[in-house]
């Protein structure tokens, strides 16, 4: 019997063999699972690692040791299967590819080269393909079904980064390239630029496309100048964003869209790096452009510029010369890159796109081609518009109106300005009639380049908007500072009715006031620079006038168009920053300085016979380039002034002509031949020089100080002064209603004196030429008190009858020169006035003695200095530079300050030795 404690150990046992069991049990188990998990992992490590390198893609090494592997065949299988499931839903993928890259690269944005290569685009520009081909990707499978296009998006839809691997700078001349010319070839000619821009290389950058750089297709850029090529583009931006902004369109596709036009080019400028980051102002402007420039329809194409850029942007990494990873199809597949087209094939298909550029811009139009069909159908209420020239066949217009009021001109002699001038008049006034627009022309410049807009002696036609014509004023600047009073003048009255109709602007004005004439005034000054030639009174008051017109003529329609030669006249506003501001249009013909901005430089660069036009004060985003047909030849614009003569000339009045070359004849003049005997003779003494054709007159009442003083040695002009007063009065009294008494010691002048003598005695008054002047002068004093006719006296040359009237007869207590005082002094009270020629200012105070000067209430001063005059103008200083041809008058009575003017032409006679 076993012991109850050898019982209690065998149950122990028994238990414990139990646990040892289950326990064994448990660890077979766990190490089971274990081997399983291995299993697993092995076979996920082993289909991580297929999946990884492909199925398809393993060397032969990885494939055999593939195969060894335990678990190979469950993994095999399982991938075959989820790849053939796979495979089966993507059969279809490739296809859609194809037919997506089809449907939106459509010709030559995606077809082989064969179908378009060499011909010329018709796409207008309004619409772009959505994507442009580079190569194809073939899936896993090698078979041609699963190779699709890869297509890249440009334009106005996505900036293209292209990154380079070594040596594969070919590789990406034919990626650029290829698209290049796709992108050329889809549109018409003129649609698309390109502006290639390379920091290694000035003149290599894709040579085969080098045919169009003949025409505004294709700009190449100086290596050292991006800003140059960024400047350009974000001017671009700029301008078309503005214009875009006026019609409420944030993109060029939508006014594209909305306007049924192309507008403005597509532009791809493509930037060719070296792969390290540009110098900060650049990449800042870099950034700038680019994230605009989609929008304005420009895109990038940035060839190792490392730039982030903030817009939308493709890439293609190169892999090697003929592979590539695009941000297109992904980082897994590698994208078959298309072989560079034909060399030759691309030469010629350039060479043609760009003869069809130049054809379609049909070589230079004529003047004809800037004029409307019919005549004076344009209202010019808001604004005058009227095309000046041409840039790629498309007309380029110039704008006047309330946002550039005033225009700028510059440009070297020779460089065309008055051509310019001419076919701008002339396209405007074919456009406006008279009613619409009012020309107020002034020519600076010697020559007659106005001349032939007033009526002639070989052609009588006229411009009929033409209201004056200046001409020959280069030494008349009093001319000029006329016309600005004139259109000061207007000014005030176009404020003034404005005011009234409680409206700010012309537009307004004419819509409340429709019967009125309120027609929009332009007003040229070609050489203006002469307004301000002198430190005197005219470039003070010209300055003043100046500004005053360009501040306030934008909205009242008075425009100014200022032209000159060189930088002088530029530099004559310096200090006047006003007008030059006003001036928002700026015109530059080639090689002009500083009409444009500063840093604009487009002037430069401008062929000949071409205009840079620019409506943004000169900056360089405004600039645009018009070739300006030849208006300035024989007949051009004759032919249309004979036209718009026509067919005005009946309804408005011809222009006044002043011609500083000529002086006006006596005879020609309306107020001349207008007068008749009157209570207040007036003697003419010449013509103003003022806008409208106005004599100058000295009234003779009988009143003291009304005598004239002729000052001066120049014979030729004191005759004529003389003369003119004298006929002038003749008229102005009955036959014997005056008399005239003449003396003339100076010989020379006796031929024409006689003649005057004659004249006057003809037209029947009694006219006497003094023998003895200090006798005839003492018998006119004693007269004084019971003169009942009136007295002229013509007293030529006084200073050489001085010895004689300063000599006293034997007895007599007064000398003539007493009587010549008395009667200077008293005559005038009782109608005997004096019209006397000193040749010198010292002479006539040697006359007056110590009695003042108020008994020369009027004077004409010929050759003798300013400073001289002032006794004789109330002691004012007086600005004045002899001159030929010319007179300071001064009246008293009626002038603030004295005035020049044109003394008349002396009728020609015989045999008097001065003319
Ligand atoms: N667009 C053009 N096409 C053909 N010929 C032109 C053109 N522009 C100007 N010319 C010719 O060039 C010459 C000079 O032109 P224009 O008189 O207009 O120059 P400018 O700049 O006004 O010179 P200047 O200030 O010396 O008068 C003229 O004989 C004119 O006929």
């Amino acid at each position: 019997m076993k012991s109850k404690a050898a019982e209690q150990r065998d149950r122990v046992r028994t238990a414990l063999n139990r646990v040892r069991h289950q326990i064994g049990l448990v660890l077979g188990a766990a190490a089971g699972a274990r081997k399983a998990a291995a299993a697993e992992l092995a076979k996920l490590e082993l289909e991580q690692q297929i999946v990884k390198v492909g199925m398809d893609h393993a060397t032969t090494e990885q494939q055999h040791e593939w195969s060894r592997h335990p678990a190979a065949h469950d993994v095999f299988t399982a991938l075959s299967g989820v790849r053939g499931a796979y495979y089966t839903d993507w059969s279809a993928g490739p296809n859609e590819l194809r037919e997506l890259v089809a449907s939106n690269a459509p010709g030559p944005a995606g077809r082989p080269p064969g179908e378009w290569l060499g011909r010329v685009g018709h796409n207008p520009g309004i619409t772009a393909p959505g994507l442009w081909r580079v190569g194809s990707v073939t899936t896993a499978g090698r078979d041609i079904a699963r190779t699709f296009d890869v297509a890249v998006p440009l334009l106005d839809e996505s900036h293209l980064a292209i990154t380079s691997a070594p040596k594969t700078r070919p590789a990406i001349d034919a990626i650029v390239q290829n698209l290049l010319i796709r992108v050329l070839s889809t549109f018409e000619p003129g649609a698309v630029r390109v502006h290639l821009w390379d920091m290694g290389q000035l003149t290599a950058i894709l040579p085969d496309l080098y045919p169009l750089s003949r025409t505004s297709a294709l700009t190449l850029y100086d290596p050292g100048r991006l800003e140059d090529l960024l400047d350009e583009l974000a001017g671009h931006i700029r301008r078309i964003h503005a214009t875009g902004m006026q019609a409420g369109h944030t993109t060029l596709r939508e006014i594209r869209r909305a306007s049924g036009q192309r507008v403005e080019p597509f532009r791809v400028a493509v930037l060719y790096g070296n792969g390290e980051t540009l110098e900060p102002e650049r990449a800042r402007d870099l950034k700038r452009v680019a994230s605009g420039a989609l929008a304005a329809g420009i895109c990038l194409i940035m060839v190792d510029v490392p730039t982030a850029v903030n817009a939308a942007v493709e890439t293609l990494s190169l892999l090697d010369d003929r592979r590539a990873i695009s941000s297109m199809t992904g980082t897994d597949l590698v994208v078959d890159l298309d072989p560079p087209l034909p060399s030759g094939q691309v030469i010629r298909a350039a060479g043609r796109i760009a003869e069809a550029l130049i054809a379609k811009q049909g070589g230079p139009r004529s003047f004809a081609d800037l004029l409307p069909t019919e005549f004076g159908k344009e209202s010019s209420s808001r604004e005058l518009r009227a095309p000046v020239g041409f840039f790629e066949g498309e007309p380029v217009e110039v704008v006047i109106g309330d946002a550039s009021p005033h225009a700028l001109i510059g440009g070297p002699s020779g460089s065309g300005k008055t051509n310019f001038l001419y076919a701008m008049l002339g396209s405007m006034c074919a456009r406006y009639g008279p009613d619409e627009l009012a020309l107020y022309l002034l020519d600076f410049k010697e020559g007659v380049s106005f001349a032939g807009l007033a009526p002639g002696r070989k052609d009588a036609s006229w411009l009929p908007h033409a209201r004056l014509v200046g001409v020959n004023v280069n030494t008349d600047r009093e001319f000029g500072l006329a016309l600005l009073r004139f259109l000061a003048d207007e000014l005030r009255r176009r404020s003034a009715a404005a005011k009234e109709q409680e409206v700010t602007n012309l537009a307004d004005l004419r819509e409340q006031d429709p019967t009125g004439h309120w027609p929009r005034i332009v007003a040229v000054i070609d050489e203006f620079q002469y307004l301000f030639a002198g430190r005197d009174g005219v470039t003070a008051q010209a300055t003043q006038l100046l500004e005053d017109i360009a501040r306030r003529g934008r909205s009242q329609g008075i425009h100014l168009v200022l032209a000159s030669q060189d930088v002088a006249g530029i530099e004559a506003f310096w200090g006047k920053p006003a007008v030059f501001e006003q001036c928002t249009l700026r015109i530059a013909m080639p090689k002009a300085r500083r009409v444009l901005a500063e840093t604009n430089n487009a002037a430069v660069s401008a062929p000949k016979w071409h205009a840079v036009l620019n409506h943004d004060s000169g900056v360089a985003h405004g600039n645009q380039l018009a070739h300006v047909p030849d208006a300035s030849s024989k007949n051009v614009f004759v032919d249309l002034q004979h036209k718009l003569w026509e067919k005005y000339a009946d309804s408005f009045a011809r222009p006044r002509l002043f011609d500083g070359a000529h002086s006006p004849v006596l005879e020609q003049f309306p107020v001349y031949a207008e007068l008749k005997p009157n209570d207040r003779p007036r003697a003419l003494l010449g013509q103003s020089i003022d806008v409208t054709e106005a004599a100058c007159g000295v009234d003779l009442p009988r009143a003291p100080g009304r005598n004239i003083a002729v000052l001066g040695g120049a014979t030729a002009e004191a005759l004529s002064i003389m003369d003119s007063a004298a006929r002038s009065l003749a008229r102005q009294y009955e036959g014997d209603a005056v008399e005239f008494v003449v003396s003339c010691p100076v010989e020379a002048c006796l031929p024409a004196v006689r003649e005057l003598v004659g004249r006057l005695g003809n037209e029947g008054h009694r006219v006497e030429l003094a023998e003895d002047l200090p006798a005839r002068l003492a018998g006119i004093v004693d007269g004084l008190s019971t003169a009942d006719t009136a007295k002229i006296l013509l007293l030529y040359g006084i200073d050489a009858a001085l010895p004689v009237l300063e000599a006293k007869a034997v007895g007599q207590p007064k000398s003539g020169l007493d009587h010549l005082r008395t009667v200077l002094k008293q005559g005038p009270g009782h109608g005997i006035h004096t019209i006397g020629w000193w040749r010198s200012i010292a002479r006539l105070k040697d006359t007056l003695g110590f009695g003042g000067t108020d008994d020369i209430g009027t004077w004409a001063a010929l050759d003798v200095q300013g400073n001289e005059l002032s006794p004789f103008a109330a002691g004012q200083v007086v600005h004045w530079s002899p001159r030929p041809g010319r007179a300071l008058f001064f009246d008293r009575t009626t002038h603030g300050a004295p005035e020049v003017i044109i003394p008349f032409q002396r009728p020609d006679f015989e045999g008097t030795g001065v003319s």
